[in-house]
């Protein structure tokens, strides 16, 4: 019997592969989330992915672990959770009327090899108003999440346009993950 196991703490991450009607476990990887300034987007994702998968999967060796790892990047600049609302306040200000790049990593580690990927979907947000920024950071809404914003909350009043996995952009692309884990060897039941 093959072992699914989610490392993540994160709910989103949670509620998206439970839409898959797979049946697995969940074990949080708890890992230094810093990485190099030398790393392109793709590649910091890839590898903060393959870190939290790790984690677990030294511990499950035999199981099949998902990890998976999601930045914001404007013109350049990675940007990850806002630690206060000053953070908070100058993302939705880089962010306001321009297009960025959202990035998710996914490790996927088996007993017998690890898969790597990574989905980029650019968003476009309105301009935003004074108000409306305060009234977005007054709701606590872009603390746990990277660039400071969530498109499946509050958050989607920002969003003007997509190009790309949404699901992505909420912390897992799920369809291309069930694609990778058939080839890894995890028996889908479909
Ligand atoms: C841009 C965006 C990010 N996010 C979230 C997804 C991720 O949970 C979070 C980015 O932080 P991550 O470090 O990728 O993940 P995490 O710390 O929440 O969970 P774990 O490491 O345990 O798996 O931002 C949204 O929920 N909606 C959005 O629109």
């Amino acid at each position: 019997m093959q072992r699914l196991i989610l490392a993540s703490s994160s709910p989103r991450r949670r509620e998206l592969l439970e839409n898959l009607h797979l049946t697995f476990e969940i074990s949080s990887s708890n890992v230094d989330e810093s990485f190099s300034p030398d790393l392109t987007p793709e590649e910091a994702v890839k590898e903060l992915a393959s870190r939290k998968a790790s984690f677990v999967a030294k511990k499950e060796p035999n199981a099949f672990v998902i990890g998976s790892d999601t930045v914001v990047v404007h013109n350049g600049d990675i940007l990850g959770k806002p630690n206060d609302r000053e953070e908070a306040l100058y993302m939705l200000k880089k962010l306001s009327g321009q297009t960025h790049s959202v990035f998710t990593g996914v490790s996927i580690i088996s007993p017998e090899r690890e898969i790597q990927f990574y989905e980029k979907t650019d968003v476009v947000f309105w301009e935003l108003s004074h108000e409306e920024m305060d009234a977005y950071i007054s709701s606590g809404e872009p603390f746990d999440k990277a660039g400071g914003y969530g498109i499946q909350g509050f958050g989607s009043f920002l969003v003007r346009e997509i190009k790309g996995d949404y699901f992505s952009v909420v912390g897992l692309p799920v369809a291309r993950t069930v694609r990778e884990l058939r080839h890894a060897g995890y028996v889908l039941p479909y």
